[in-house]
């Protein structure tokens, strides 16, 4: 099932950076689809530091050592992983390409990356694990209709994904200007397919001076009240995803969780939250090794990936990126995208005198 890799030649080749992508992407993907996926909550000044952020770290390599057998592999929850690229998880896919998630899930495979198949995916989850060549796990929102979120657990479970990630940052949505500017609303026949048979939530437009928040949505947030009950209905491990402050990383070890992810949802649910790569260097010193700390966010550089594990991260994962390879070229433009920023951290590796993962550490990073 999976692709060869060969198939890479058909690139343009000026296409040799993530950021290409990003404007060819806009000309294939509709007016409405480009705002949904691009933007940002507000004013999206988080959008932007997620990424000035990485850019405003400098390296300081280290020279003459030796290099021997280096390599990007790497372990995370007992599995090894060629590189710790993996893919965030993204909602609605067949908006960018008409394969979505099938398609993205053959370039994940090509590059043995680890992919986060999201609860709003536009393909059943049992259709993404069967074409899949890699390990997957399972982004869960929780529903209010508890037995409903069970049975989507058990399918995952059964399905083959190796864990779950429950996102706990978007109990509502931002205020996403840009889409609303754009007047954005799911085309026919993309829907969260998994979610189907669901009550859905109320979101007819309210009244002015209405609660758009408070009330039934909010209500119905899960808690951390809810997560030993999660824990109860699987055997998978669970990683928290959304976490930004070291008190809920703390408490995230205290409730069992096998590890966190630090994300600002790419900048997409609240406004002017820190960079993800700001909170970083907190949230690992309070984890202290204790479970693993994933973050994503602007992570468009095989630089920005050394710098994350070089600030404690044992992974990162992107977004924004492999979905506007995905628009532009299908599988092989995710795999292309995937390609790139590996070896751009094999380089940045290389380059930085970082033979292997557990080489690179804080002392690459230059203190001013
Ligand atoms: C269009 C879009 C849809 C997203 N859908 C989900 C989702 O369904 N579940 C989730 O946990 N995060 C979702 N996210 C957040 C991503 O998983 C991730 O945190 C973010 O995109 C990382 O930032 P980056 O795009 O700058 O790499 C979404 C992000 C984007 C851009
Ligand atoms: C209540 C927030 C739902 C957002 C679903 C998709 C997503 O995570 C995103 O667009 O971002």
């Amino acid at each position: 099932m999976s692709f060869p890799l060969p198939a890479l030649s058909q690139i343009p080749p000026e296409i040799v950076a993530l950021t290409d992508y990003e404007a060819l992407a806009r000309q294939h993907l509709g007016e409405q689809a480009w705002a949904y996926y691009a933007g940002g909550a507000a004013d999206e000044i988080t959008l932007r530091e997620n990424r000035s952020g990485y850019d405003a770290l400098k390296l300081l390599p280290r020279v003459l050592r030796d290099m021997t057998g280096g390599h990007t592999r790497m372990t995370l929850l007992g599995q090894t992983y060629d590189h710790p690229i993996f893919l965030a998880p993204i909602a609605y896919q067949r908006m960018a390409h008409a394969q979505g998630e099938l398609a993205t899930v053959l370039g994940a495979s090509a590059l043995k990356a680890g992919m986060v198949v999201s609860t709003r995916a536009s393909v059943p989850l049992e259709e993404i694990a069967a074409a899949a060549q890699t390990r997957l796990w399972f982004q869960l929102y929780m529903q209010p209709d508890r037995a409903f979120t069970q049975r989507l657990v058990q399918r995952a479970e059964a399905a083959g994904y190796q864990a779950l990630v429950l996102t706990v940052d978007a109990p509502l949505n931002g205020i996403r200007n840009r889409q609303q500017r754009a007047q954005f609303h799911l085309p026919p026949g993309v829907e969260a397919i998994n979610l189907r048979g669901m009550t859905p939530p109320d979101l007819r437009p309210r009244q002015a001076g209405e609660n758009v928040a408070f009330g039934a949505l909010l209500d119905e947030a899960p808690t951390w009240q809810d997560i030993a009950w999660l824990r109860s209905i699987t055997t998978l491990p669970i990683l928290l995803k959304g976490i930004l402050s070291s008190a809920d990383a703390e408490l995230a070890i205290q409730h069992g969780f096998a590890g966190v992810i630090v994300s600002n949802h790419g900048g997409r649910i609240l406004d002017t939250l820190p960079a993800t790569v700001d909170v970083l260097p907190q949230i690992t010193a309070q984890v202290a090794g204790r479970i693993p700390v994933l973050v994503d966010g602007g992570i468009r550089r095989g630089t920005d990936v050394l710098k994350a594990l070089a600030l404690g991260a044992s992974a990162v994962l992107i977004g924004r990126p492999y979905i506007f390879g995905l628009s532009v070229a299908g599988p092989i433009g995710v795999a292309h995208v995937l390609n790139i920023l590996r070896a751009e951290f094999e380089v940045a590796m290389g380059l930085t005198g970082c033979a292997t993962v557990s080489d690179i550490t804080p002392d690459i990073l230059w203190q001013r």
